[in-house]
Formats: C-alpha cells, sequence, structure tokens
C-alpha cells in the first residue's frame, strides 16, 4: 500500500541534492520513501494525505534522553531557581523512585512519554539506563527501552550510588552490570564530571568506556556540563559517537572536535532548567564541528520532550539559525547515532517525518511554546 503526502508548501529534506522543495509531495510505500519531488509531477499512490499548504520535515531524531524512571524532581527545580546549584546529587531520589516501580508502572511512564515526543514530532529517540545501578535494575531499564527503541545507551556509570564505595562501584559497573547490559545496548556512556563529587572522573571514564568497547558497545559520554574538564577530549579520543552537554569548553576541546569524528551534541534545555550558561553552538559550527541537537529529557535537568522547544532555545541563545538548528535536531540527530536512514528525506530512508502546523520551518523557532509540529501517521 503506498500513500502520498501532496501539497506541502515547504519539504525540508536536507539531501544536497534536492534541498528544500516548494509545492512538494511524497510518496511512502512499506515505512520507506519511495519518490520525492515537486507535487504536480507525483506518482499515483493508493492512499493520499493533503498537506493542506503546511510544512514538512524529517521527523526529529532525539539522540539524548533518560526515559526510564519514576517519580519527579520538581522542588529540585524550584530550589535550582531560587538559588541552588546542580550537582548530579538528585539522581539519588530518582534512582529510589525507580527501583522501587513496578515493571508495569515503568512500562507505563516511558509508552506515556515517547507518545509526548512523537506528538511534538519525533521519530527516532535514544534512551539511556542509568536510574538502576544494580544489575536487576539496569538490566530491567534496557529491556524496557528497547521495547520501544534500537537506540539503547547503558549508562550504569550515570553516579556512584549513595552508600556504595566508588571503586568497588566501578568495578561492579564494569563487571556484572556490564555484562548484563551489554547485550541490552547498543551504546555505552559514562557521566564524566570531575566537578561532581556523584560522576566520574577522566580515568574512571575511561575505564568504563572501554570496558563497554570491549563487551561490543559504541562510547558516546556525557561530557563538560559543569565545568572544564577532559569528557570532551576523552570522548575523541575513544572515537565516541557523540559527546553530550559541551557547556565548558576550552579552545583545546574545539579543536579536538573539529579534528576528530565525534559530534558535539548540544542540551539547550539542561541550560534552561539549571541557569547555566548557554554554550555557543556557532562556535563549534565556525570552527568545523558536527552539532546535534537533543531534549536530554530527564527529571533533573530537562524535563522536557520538545524538540521544537530545543530548536528555539538554540536560536535565540546558541547563535545558530533556524535552518542550521533544524539540521541539528534531524540530521545532526542522525550523524549522532551514527544512522543514515533517518533525519533526511530522501529516496530509501525511513519514512520518518514531521509535519507543521506552518508554512515553514522558521516557525518552529518563531513561535516558540505552540505545539504546532507532529510526526506523521503514514
Ligand atoms: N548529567 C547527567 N545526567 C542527566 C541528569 C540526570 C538527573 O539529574 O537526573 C543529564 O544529562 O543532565
Ligand atoms: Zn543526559
Amino acid at each position: 500500500m503506498s500513500v502520498i503526502v501532496d501539497n506541502i508548501a515547504e519539504l525540508v529534506t536536507h539531501d544536497p541534492e534536492l534541498g528544500m522543495l516548494l509545492d512538494a509531495a511524497v510518496v511512502v510505500e512499506a515505512g520507506r520513501i519511495a519518490w520525492v519531488g515537486p507535487a504536480g509531477q507525483a506518482p499515483a499512490a493508493d492512499r493520499r494525505i493533503d498537506a493542506a499548504g503546511r510544512a514538512v520535515v524529517p521527523g526529529f531524531v532525539d539522540s539524548h534522553a533518560h526515559l526510564v524512571f519514576a517519580g519527579d524532581r520538581a522542588g529540585e527545580f524550584a530550589a535550582r531557581m531560587a538559588g541552588e546549584s546542580y550537582d548530579g546529587g538528585g539522581i539519588a531520589s530518582t534512582v529510589s523512585a525507580t527501583r522501587a516501580a513496578s515493571d508495569d508502572e515503568l512500562r507505563a511512564l516511558l509508552a506515556g512519554r515517547v507518545a509526548e515526543l512523537r506528538g511534538q514530532g519525533t521519530t527516532t529517540v535514544e534512551i539511556k539506563s542509568g536510574y538502576g545501578l544494580t544489575v536487576e535494575d539496569e538490566a530491567r531499564a534496557l529491556r524496557l527501552a528497547g521495547e520501544v527503541t534500537d537506540e539503547t545507551t547503558f549508562l550504569g556509570a550515570h553516579v556512584v550510588p549513595r552508600g556504595v564505595d566508588r571503586r568497588a562501584y566501578v568495578d561492579l559497573v564494569t563487571g556484572p552490570i556490564l555484562d548484563a547490559c551489554a547485550p541490552l545496548a547498543r551504546w555505552v556512556d559514562v557521566f564524566c564530571e570531575p566537578a561532581s563529587p556523584h560522576a566520574f572522573d577522566g580515568e574512571e571514564s575511561r575505564e568504563v568506556l572501554l570496558a563497554g568497547m570491549a563487551a561490543g558497545l559504541i562510547p558516546r559520554v556525557h561530557g563538560n556540563q559543569l565545568g572544564h574538564g577532559p569528557g570532551v577530549r576523552l570522548a575523541v579520543e575513544l572515537g565516541a559517537a557523540s559527546v553530550d552537554h559541551c557547556t565548558y569548553l576550552a579552545d583545546e576541546d574545539v579543536a579536538a572536535l573539529a579534528d576528530g569524528e565525534t559530534v558535539a551534541t548540544l542540551l539547550p534545555a539542561v541550560e534552561f532548567s539549571t541557569r547555566s550558561p548557554y554554550p555557543s553552538a556557532r562556535r563549534l559550527l565556525d570552527a568545523g564541528v558536527t552539532v546535534a541537537l537533543a531534549t536530554d529529557c530527564n527529571p533533573g535537568t530537562a524535563y522536557t520532550s520538545s524538540m521544537p522547544f530545543v530548536i528555539a532555545l538554540a536560536v535565540r541563545e546558541m547563535g545558530l539559525t533556524p535552518t542550521e538548528a533544524l539540521w541539528a535536531a534531524t540530521a545532526g540527530g542522525a550523524r549522532a547515532l551514527r544512522r543514515d536512514d533517518i533525519g533526511v528525506v530522501r529516496v530509501g530512508a525511513r519514512a520518518d517525518l514531521a509535519i507543521l502546523d506552518a508554512p515553514s520551518h522558521l516557525h518552529l523557532a518563531y513561535r516558540p511554546g505552540v505545539p504546532i509540529a507532529s510526526a506523521l501517521d503514514l
């Protein structure tokens, strides 16, 4: 069964040859894009969706999210807005709430969050463990995540759990927890942040990432969120797909990213929710770094599922144009996940599209807070 979406006022493809098409159509067959071009030349299809003069863009690729958790930390947020600072210590309360929840409770919470993302135009989401921190609880988080995405990330090294010796936990997370989790994950991640007493320093992070790589996982890193540190350079050195946050970057970090293959994934909802300085995406792009944007949806530092909100922040606060921000939220996220079948509209790619209740993608940043984007059900 084929479907045509026509009467598209503006189609953003991110395909260098196709570019941006006005008055366009897309034909989809078996979940893949079968034809893209001017509406007047479109082939017939079994079913028609009339875009009615709206814009269509690649579905958002949210390459950084923590969706398997119970409870919330609204009180911690309020305290921060009153002047408290964030150091990762609140993660422990989410760990307690998550461990106490049943599988079905977590599954229902996760399903609600995935529906919320999709309702705002996200068609691919990466999901991390990291609120279990035991063999059973980390494996459970990854099993649940694997029910809704292929992009599952083992983040056993999120923080050292309360009451556990730091060295003993590094041994656990590179040993028995990793053994249980590696078959359930594609990626290994670590919260590399010497500025936090709860997270991991450069050498511990290296150990975690090397163990994950030896178990067949591909590295990605939480780095340079709370201060300057070794996260970015470690990520580049180990060939990580992405280093995420990048809030505090030295010139050497930017140079390393420019010379390496690692994507810099920026998470402006975190700066918003922790009242931190926004990093300059412009500085990274000007240096030749590939930049992605993601939500970091989590109960501590960014309880939002909205990629349009992230795009608007990146434009307003990080120096991106609306077009660059859309690229980073789609094709950039795909690069951060090492995928070439998403984040782009071209023949053969996955038919992951978002429709905007607006004639142009510029409205994503121009109309902040207005729910104009949703994933197209094809
Ligand atoms: N920085 C580490 N992890 C999350 C926050 C997790 C939490 O506070 O619950 C982040 O990406 O910001
Ligand atoms: Zn995160």
